[in-house]
């Protein structure tokens, strides 16, 4: 007997609601920052089921229905699958990807977001299998150094998250390319997946101008750990900097 939505405590469907409103919006994301033609790309996010948020094998998440243009998309066309990609709630098939993101979020429980999409300059370094060289500051800010190659695998089955997951597993990098195919990214939501997902993009395009006309010269490890502490720590809106701001007040 295949579980639904109604199996599950309010506070889980209520979850869901939130969650598919958010993926629902993070999927005209893709087309703004330019990274999809037609349907070629998917966002989801995990919805925890325990009372204190904690990631576990027992949770949902919420991803993109099959081979709908972005313009279509809204909440409730949004589909609801269990970590082992099974349908929990839906009225249209989910993403043909669904595989690869269940299997990311059961075998990486600090994963909260996953993106896949087919955009031009990331894309073409995978069809190259060559690793984006950390060579730009905004790299080492992001990705903590190269970019990854994944292996090819073929889609449907658990062959893609396996690849992603072996391959992000002992990197900072929150983007895999997929030899052949293209990027995936994870991240601690879905926005923060469809961060670098338009990250990734941004510089994979940078690096390849950069080589049109030469070498790109490389960083020192010493300073690509530096910049990467800096930024997941310390930029933006850090805690440090509203406390500054609050005292100066
Ligand atoms: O790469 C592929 C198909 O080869 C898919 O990721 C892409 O077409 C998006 O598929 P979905 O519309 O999410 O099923």
């Amino acid at each position: 007997m295949s579980t639904t939505l109604a199996d599950y405590p309010a506070e889980v469907r209520d979850a869901v609601a939130r969650t598919r409103e958010v993926v629902s919006a993070l999927h005209a994301e893709l087309p703004r920052w330019e990274l999809i033609v037609w349907t070629a790309g998917n966002v989801s996010q995990r919805v925890p089921v325990a009372p204190d948020g904690a990631p576990s094998d027992a949770d949902l998440f919420v991803i993109k229905p099959s081979g709908v243009t972005y313009d279509e998309l809204t909440p409730e066309s949004m589909v609801v699958c269990d970590l082992d990609g099974n349908l929990v709630d839906g009225t249209r098939s989910p993403s043909s990807d669904t595989a690869a993101h269940a299997y990311v979020y059961r075998h990486m429980p600090h994963v909260g977001g996953v993106v896949h999409t087919h955009s031009t300059y990331a894309t073409a370094w995978a069809a190259r299998a060559e690793p984006v060289p950390c060579v730009l500051t905004m790299m080492a800010d992001e990705f903590g150094g190269d970019i990854p190659i994944g292996p090819f695998a073929l889609i449907g089955d658990d062959s893609i998250g396996r690849g992603i997951v072996e391959t992000l597993r002992d990197s900072r990098s929150p983007a895999v390319l997929m030899r052949n195919h293209g990027p995936f990214t994870i991240g601690r939501d879905g926005k923060a997946a469809v961060k670098a997902a338009a990250m990734v993009e941004e510089v994979a395009r940078t690096v390849h101008i950069s080589r049109q006309l030469g070498e790109p010269l490389p960083i020192p490890q010493e300073q690509i750990d530096s910049l990467y502490a800096r930024y997941q720590n310390v930029y933006g809106q850090s805690a440090a900097a509203t406390t500054t701001k609050e005292q100066d007040a």
